[in-house]
């Protein structure tokens, strides 16, 4: 390669963005078309990578759209707790789970309320909420009470009244044994998929020390690159910053690993649109505080630096 084109490229093709906005352009190309689940359909492809340099406060934060960076801060924080009710995030105006609720109510109660009547109704209710809002034992609950039974005599079995909290133990085994190749948090509770109202899509998460530098892994079975995809590279990176401070590594690296990824037939406006644009910028994450434990952070430690999103692109989600 000359010197005189070396130049000419632009300067945005080593934006780690390039990678989604290829893999957005490669499954709209090539993907398999098919019905799937919701009745949209998709255009698929099996099998995906990208990887992102989380140095310096950088975060895989898609800068070719608007993504609500705090949204998808709630729903990790949310995860943190434990909760599995979308009341919490309908208190913070958070509304990314509540047409799953919503479908359900509808269908079993024939009522047409709006989104917006429903959300309110399990923020002021209790006992609608406790009814209408649960997910059943989706990501956070196994993440930090993931079911254990023992023996109770008498071929009977009883369940421990506290979990395993695979969050904790893996602070503690980055803290304790940094080098183990065990760091993992995982969603997919064979078990208990049929009480979920998804089952798990970011369901594998595995982290990684060398050089005093943090890295993590997700393996997402089911990515929608336009909705899902830019909320959980996100929350995949958030997660390793939180692991990192919590532990005194510095960040690292994040892979990202797509199982089936595909692009829903009604985003097909959403992705030409997006194909046009060129990555700017690299938003930095500044994380203003150090609570006491991985479970203690709260929306106000986050602050996001420079980040300039181009225009904001909407686009249904398939349910
Ligand atoms: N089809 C589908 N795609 C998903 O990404 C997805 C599911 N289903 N089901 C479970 C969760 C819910 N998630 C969602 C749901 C909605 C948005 C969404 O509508 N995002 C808009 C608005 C964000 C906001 O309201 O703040 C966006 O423009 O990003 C994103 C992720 C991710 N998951
Ligand atoms: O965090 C998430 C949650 C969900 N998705 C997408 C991936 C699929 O489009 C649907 C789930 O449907 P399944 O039939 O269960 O695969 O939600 C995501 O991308 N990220």
């Amino acid at each position: 390669m000359t010197e005189a084109f070396s130049d000419a490229r632009p300067a945005s093709s080593d934006h780690w963005e390039q990678q989604y906005l290829n893999l957005m352009r490669r499954i709209r190309d090539e993907g398999d078309f098919r019905g799937d689940r919701t009745g949209v359909g998709t255009s698929s492809i099996f099998g995906a990578t990208i990887r992102c340099d989380l140095s310096d406060g950088q975060m895989p934060l898609v800068t070719t759209k608007r993504v609500y960076w705090k949204t998808a801060t709630r729903e990790f924080l949310w995860f943190l707790t434990g909760d599995t009710n979308i009341r919490k995030l309908c208190e913070q105006g958070v509304e990314i789970w509540t047409d799953w609720p919503l479908d359900r109510y509808r269908r079993e109660t024939g009522e047409e309320i709006s989104r917006k009547d429903f959300s309110a109704r399990i923020v002021a209710d209790d006992e609608f909420a406790a009814r209408w809002g649960d997910l059943g034992p989706v990501y956070g609950k196994q993440w930090v009470n993931w079911p254990v039974y023992e023996p109770a005599g008498d071929g009977l079995f009883r369940q421990r009244p506290q979990g395993i909290n695979q969050v904790a133990e893996v602070v503690h085994s980055l803290k304790n044994n940094p080098g183990s190749r065990r760091h993992i948090v995982e969603g997919w509770n064979v078990a208990e998929l049929d009480r979920m109202a998804l089952p798990p899509c970011h369901k594998t998460y595995q982290f990684h020390v060398a050089d005093g530098k943090l890295s993590g892994l997700l393996y997402q079975r089911s990515a929608d690159l336009v909705l899902g995809v830019p909320f959980n590279l996100w929350g995949a990176a958030l997660f390793i910053r939180l692991l990192a401070q919590q532990c005194d590594l510095e960040p690292g690296e994040l892979v990202w690993m797509g199982g089936d990824v595909h692009l829903y037939s009604n985003h097909a406006e959403v992705v030409e649109q997006q194909l046009q644009r060129v990555p700017q910028g690299a938003p930095r994450l500044e994380i203003a505080r150090r609570p006491e434990t991985i479970f203690d952070y709260a929306i106000e430690d986050f602050v996001v630096h420079d980040y300039a999103p181009q225009g904001a692109l909407t686009a249904p989600v398939a349910v």
